[in-house]
Order: structure tokens, then sequence, then C-alpha cells
């Protein structure tokens, strides 16, 4: 079996007692391009880890002190993807069997041959790699799904439903909203969702580009196609083939462009700009736009016939402030993800500050929401937000000035937050008491008692 050459400088750390066969393995190694470090003891080794990260750890079991095993479940409690290769003594199998059961990635038994151990290094850097970016990815997923906040809205968990009902389709859908309220966010669980989770997810943004270059950005071009397109040139449609292409802002995509990409939704090809061959192509479409959709192409200025080609599945996200239930929850996981970002340890936020945000009008919605705590956190000193951390920050400013000038009570803090949360729970449900309860986690007979208590109609 040919033997794969090392990365140039692959990390390899050799934990070994004896200093000749120590000097040995890192002068090996070293010349098949590997960066060795040497460790004559399993203390030194384990010093070495915390201060350097390595590919591959190799290591004699019989050391004084940390023995090769434990060493090994050192370091399993905390990394589960560093490659580790022990080193056993000639009758020790049962020392092999164990080191794999705890996580190695396999053994040599001495004497060995500098060669099979060299194939062993090189596959088992390989195989690290891998499973590093496997956990990253992984890990990635994880802070996605962690971090989307669903709330208590009555159309945001319909429109989950939603989300849920087509996930084992490819319908195209349409999603409207103010700026802020997380269209790209939906758009992405849309995608994570569906059956083309895993295959690429590209976005456009239509408003943000020049017509002649959203066409190229698009469909790509043939070299020579305009003064500047020196070569080739794969369009977004093409990069997102098998996956989801995210075109967002589409209600600023101009004429030309909405027909030539009504012919790509209609006929599943594109044509490159300048070229005559067409590329067949298999995308999924979400679009989202601030606008209203359906009143531009009443005014003549979006497609009827793309607009019904792209809103097959219209779903709309309500403004922070018609949602307002929910901003308890967003507080909440923004702090948590601020803390962690910023290494703060924010717990509390003053009631007078929850009480400005439950009644801020919030224009920039959720983005807008997101600034301010960045900021209040961290300008926080102590463990709470209050209002002088929200002052020096232009959109804090318009959420600090609501915060009342004397302080209230407790009490009156939180009555006026749920005289708040009454309002918006009954707005959500269009005034069906019944849904308003269910949406507020209480029974109808509290509602009753609180909305005459609040002297809510
Ligand atoms: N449900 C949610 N959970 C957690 N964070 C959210 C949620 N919705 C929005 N956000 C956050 O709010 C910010 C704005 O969201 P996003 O960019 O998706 O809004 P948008 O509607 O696409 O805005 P625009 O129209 O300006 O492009 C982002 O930082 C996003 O992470």
């Amino acid at each position: 079996m040919a033997q794969r050459h090392a990365t140039m400088g692959d990390r390899i750390l050799f934990v070994e007692d004896e200093p000749e066969m120590l000097q040995f393995l890192a002068r090996y190694f070293s010349r098949r391009g590997y960066a060795v470090t040497a460790a004559a003891s399993g203390e030194e080794a384990w010093r070495l880890l915390s201060q350097t990260t390595y590919d591959l750890v190799v290591c004699d079991q019989a050391l004084d002190g940390i023995s090769g095993l434990d060493l090994l479940r050192m370091i399993r409690e905390t990394d589960r993807d560093l490659p580790f290769i022990m080193i056993t003594g000639a009758g020790t199998i049962e020392t092999a069997v164990e080191a794999i059961k705890i996580g190695a990635f396999h053994y040599v038994t001495k004497p060995f041959k500098p060669g099979e151990l060299a194939i062993l290094a090189s596959r088992a850097v390989e195989f690290g790699k891998l499973h590093r970016k496997l956990s990253r990815i992984h890990a990635d997923e994880d802070e996605a799904d962690r971090s989307i906040v669903i709330g208590n809205n009555r159309r945001i968990l319909e429109m989950m439903q939603t989300i849920e009902k087509i996930s084992g389709s490819d319908a195209p859908v349409l999603i409207q909203g103010e700026t802020g309220t997380g269209k790209s966010v939906f758009a992405r669980r849309i995608h994570e969702t569906s059956r083309r989770r895993g295959r690429p997810f590209v976005t456009i943004d239509c408003g943000a580009l020049p017509e002649n270059l959203i066409e190229s950005e698009l469909f790509g071009h043939v070299k020579g196609a305009f003064t500047g397109a020196v070569r080739p040139k794969r369009g977004l449609l093409e990069e997102a083939d098998g996956g989801t292409i995210f075109l967002d802002e589409i209600g600023e995509m101009t004429a030309a462009t909405q027909t030539k990409l009504l012919r790509a939704l209609q006929d599943l090809v594109i044509k490159p700009v300048g070229g005559n061959q067409i590329v067949a192509i298999d995308v999924r479409y979400i679009s989202a736009t601030n606008k209203d959709l359906h009143q531009e192409v009443a005014a003549g200025r979006f497609r009827e016939d793309l607009y019904y080609r792209l809103a097959v599945i219209p779903l709309y996200l309500p403004p922070l402030r018609e949602r307002r239930e929910d901003i308890i929850p967003f507080v909440r996981n923004f702090v948590r993800e601020l803390n962690r970002r910023y290494g703060k340890r924010v717990s509390k936020v003053d009631p007078l500050v929850l009480q400005s945000f439950m009644e801020a009008p919030w224009k920039g919605n959720i983005r807008e929401l997101k600034n301010v705590l960045e900021r209040s956190v961290l300008l926080a000193e102590g463990a709470a937000i209050t209002a002088d951390c929200l002052s020096p920050s232009p959109a804090g400013r318009g959420v600090a000035d609501r915060v009342p000038k004397h302080p209230v009570s407790l009490k009156t803090a939180v009555e006026a937050a749920e005289r708040q949360t009454i309002r918006s729970a009954l707005a959500a449900a269009s005034g069906n008491r019944s849904k308003a309860a269910e949406i507020l986690g209480i029974g109808r007979r509290t509602l009753y008692a609180k909305m005459a208590a609040y002297g809510i109609e």
C-alpha cells in the first residue's frame, strides 16, 4: 500500500521514557515532514497538550507516573477527536484492547517497524481531521438550533407548523415581513428542515447589486460576455444546485432580471450571460421581501406570473410590536448568547427597562432589540441591565427615554408588562379570548379576571 505523505507540519506529540527510542522516532518523523514534539513523561505530555494543539499523540503505555492509558483517559475527558496511538510491550494485548475501548485510534506492539507506525500515523491524522470537521459541523448546527427563538405568538406557531408540513416538498416559499423580523433566519430554518439539508444554501441580496451585476451573479457568465469578464463564472443558481437559493429583497429585482428568473423557474434551466448553452439546475427557491409584493404587482412593479411562482407557500413574519409576548424569550436568549460571547455574567434586567422594552415601537424589530441588548450587556457593570446601560446607544436611547424617570415599584412594572402582554395576545388571537388564554398559558377565567382588573375591553 502506498504511504500517504503528511501535510507539511502536521503536529505529532511523542511520549516515551526511553531517550534513544524517543530520539529515533523524533528524527524519523521529522524527516517525513511532521512537526514533532517529544515528551519524556505523561506529566510533561499533559502540560504540552494544554499549551498546543496536536494532530496526533503517539504514546508508550509503560510510563512511570501518568501511564499511557491514564493520559488517554485524561485527553478523552475534553477532546474526543485527537487521534492517539498506543505503543505497547509484547504480551500486553489486554492493554491494547483497553486503549481501543477508551478511544485510541490504534496500537503498535514493540518491537515494531517505523514504516508500520508511519502508515498508521498518516491515517490517524487524516481520520482526526475528518472527525474535527464533523464535530465542528454538528456544533454549528447545535448552535443554530439553540439560538432560534420560536416564542408563543400564534402566527409564528402556525408558521412553524406550515414549515413542518412542507419539509418534504420543494415548493417555493415567499417570506414577507418588515426589516429585522427574522426572514433570513427562517429561510435557513426551512432549508435545514427540508430534504435538501446538507446541500448548499446560497443567499443573494437582490437589493444590494446593480442590474448588470445581479444577472451575472445569478446566472453566471461566459468569458468575454462583457468588459472585464476575463474568465467564465458560475452563477449562484448553479452554485446552489441540489440545494436552496435564498433570494433576499426580491422586491428590488428589476423587470429584466424578473423575466430571466421566471424562465429559470419554469424551464429548470439557466443560460449564463453572453452564452448560448443552457445549464439544467435543480434548485429550491425561497424569497424574502420587506415590501408588500402583492401591492408591487398591483402597481405594475413586479411580474404577477413570477409572484405566483415564488409565493406557492406565502409566509408572514409579524413585526415585534405585534408579538410582544415574545420579547421576554428573546431577551433571555440574546442575553445568554451575549454572556457567552463576551464572557459576561448578566442575569437580570431591571423591571423598568423590561417595561420600556415591552412598550417600545421596535421599528428595527428583532435586530434592533438584539443591538440594544448587545450594548447593554457590554456596558453592564454588574449582573443587571439597568437604564444606564441603554443610553449611549442610538437605538437604545429611544428605549431608554421610555424608561420611567421616577422609579416605580416592581408591582407596577410587572402589571404594566402583564397588561401589554394580554393586549398583544388578544390582538394575536383576533379578540378570541379562549385562544388568547391559550397563547398566554393561563385559564380563561384568570384571563377574564385580569382583563377586568386592568380595564381591558
Ligand atoms: N427567531 C429568532 N431567533 C433568534 N434570533 C433571531 C430570530 N429572528 C431574528 N433573529 C435575529 O435578528 C436579526 C435580524 O434577523 P434577520 O436578518 O433574519 O432579519 P430579516 O427579516 O432577514 O432582515 P432584513 O429584511 O433587514 O434582511 C439577526 O441577528 C437574527 O439572528
